[in-house]
């Protein structure tokens, strides 16, 4: 995770990538799907910190804008990433909104939201964006997971998890282990696609070599 000072242009090590967040769990999980990949013998993934500005709008849109002004904070291509979990009776609020949402009304706050509504599924997004420089157009990897919103149950105390059962499943995400949430989460399946697109560039580095 240290810095280092290659360049990262052909022959000269791994190509180097930012990953600007400021939640250590949503590191820790990116950092578990793409350990022991070959990807991590091409790329050296570094974290920044930098509360960047998030825009109201969809989730796309937030993506987008944030990832690009997140490429002005580093010299290397930057990865961000954004999280929505949206309730269908509410007609996908709260959404990108959830953070704010989650801080005031905690988790118990927010099963009750669905108390006057028969549907309780809702669907969790993640959305992985990626900036070249600050003139590239961003690319954006999605993720869906569908389940439903259950009263608090579980040890893992990230975020939301303790109120979200997996479709498929009688245990909330705060109730598997790490592994088994990877393999079905929107974070997974983000990044299912986002491992694609980089063993592709990793790939055209050493044919133009
Ligand atoms: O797999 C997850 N399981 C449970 N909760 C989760 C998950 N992934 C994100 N979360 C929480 C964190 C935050 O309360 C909200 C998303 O907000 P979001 O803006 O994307 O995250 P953030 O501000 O914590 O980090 P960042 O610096 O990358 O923007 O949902
Ligand atoms: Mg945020």
């Amino acid at each position: 995770m240290e810095s280092q000072q290659s360049s990262g242009a052909a022959g000269e090590g791994p190509i180097e990538l930012t990953f600007i967040t400021g939640n250590k769990k949503k590191l820790e999980e990116f950092l578990s799907i793409m350990e022991g990949t070959e990807l991590a013998t091409h790329y050296k993934v570094t974290n920044k910190e930098v509360n960047l500005d998030e825009l109201q709008g969809d989730a796309e849109f937030i993506a987008k804008r944030k990832v690009k002004e997140a490429a002005k904070h580093v010299s290397t291509p930057a990865i961000t990433e954004d999280v929505s979990l949206c309730f269908n009776a509410l007609k996908g609020l709260p959404g990108p909104y959830i953070k704010c949402f989650l801080d005031k009304l905690g988790r118990q706050g927010l099963h009750n939201l669905l108390a006057a509504y028969e549907d309780k599924t809702a669907y969790a997004q993640c959305i992985y964006a990626y900036c070249e420089s600050p003139d590239s157009e961003p690319q954006l990897f999605v993720g869906k997971c569908e389940g439903t919103i259950v009263a608090p149950r579980g040890e893992n105390m990230f975020g939301w998890d303790p109120i979200f059962q997996p479709k498929g499943y009688d245990t909330t995400f705060a109730e598997m282990d790490l592994e088994e949430k990877n393999k079905i989460s929107h974070r997974g399946k983000a990044l299912e696609q986002f491992k694609a697109f980089l063993e592709a560039k990793a790939n055209k580095r050493v044919k133009s070599e």
